[in-house]
């Protein structure tokens, strides 16, 4: 059974290399953003103008508790959604966490042309996604098992790192055959 669960901030590559990387080791995708979008029927921006962040977490919560419990899956969360203390519990003791990690300069790039992710709407970009992360980077670090820094490497070249440690993890859940 694998379980593989991708965490870090916006623009880190969690959507994008967890599909390429279901691909390659067979495995079911899907993505906690994703999942909440096709349950309520509507995107991410507008749950936040309507509910508010708040009761976009909510919906978040209930997603991860759900489908951190499905087998054979790879799983890219949202980047905000190691701050509930719930959300880290049911990631770190269902499968096995990789923290892709991007500087603040890398993930401006990646995320230029963004208009979907709320955060970034308003403010100054930079600034907003320095204080994430200074105040995420410890709790993806705690509940990670394995960290990728991704600043510089193509998709494909993180997913091959990501293979190698999860064949590197012999205890680990995930572990390939
Ligand atoms: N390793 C990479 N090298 C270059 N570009 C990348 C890399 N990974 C992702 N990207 C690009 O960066 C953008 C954001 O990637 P992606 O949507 O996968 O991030 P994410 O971690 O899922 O973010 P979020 O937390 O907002 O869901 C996409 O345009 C994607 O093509
Ligand atoms: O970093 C965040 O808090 C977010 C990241 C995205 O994946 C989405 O979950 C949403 O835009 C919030
Ligand atoms: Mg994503």
């Amino acid at each position: 059974m694998h379980r593989v669960f991708l965490v870090g901030p916006m623009g880190a590559g969690k959507t994008t290399i967890g599909k390429y990387l279901a691909r390659h080791l067979g495995l079911a995708f899907a993505d906690t953003d994703a999942e909440i979008e096709h349950r309520t029927g509507a995107d991410i921006p507008w749950i936040f103008d309507v509910e508010g962040e708040a009761g976009f977490r909510l919906r978040e919560a209930q997603v991860v508790e759900e489908m951190t419990q499905m087998d054979d899956i790879v799983l890219a969360t949202g980047g905000g959604v190691v701050i509930r203390p719930e959300n880290r519990q049911a990631l770190g003791s269902r499968g096995f966490v990789i923290y892709l990690h991007a500087t603040v300069a890398e993930q401006l790039r990646r995320t230029r042309r963004d208009r979907k992710r709320p955060l970034l709407q308003q403010g100054n970009r930079e600034e907003v996604l320095r204080t994430l992360m200074m105040t995420r980077d410890p709790l993806y670090r705690e509940i990670a098992d394995h960290v990728i820094d991704t600043d510089g490497c193509s998709p494909r070249v993180v997913a091959q790192r990501l293979v190698v440690a999860l064949n590197a993890d012999k205890q680990g859940p995930a572990t390939l055959e």
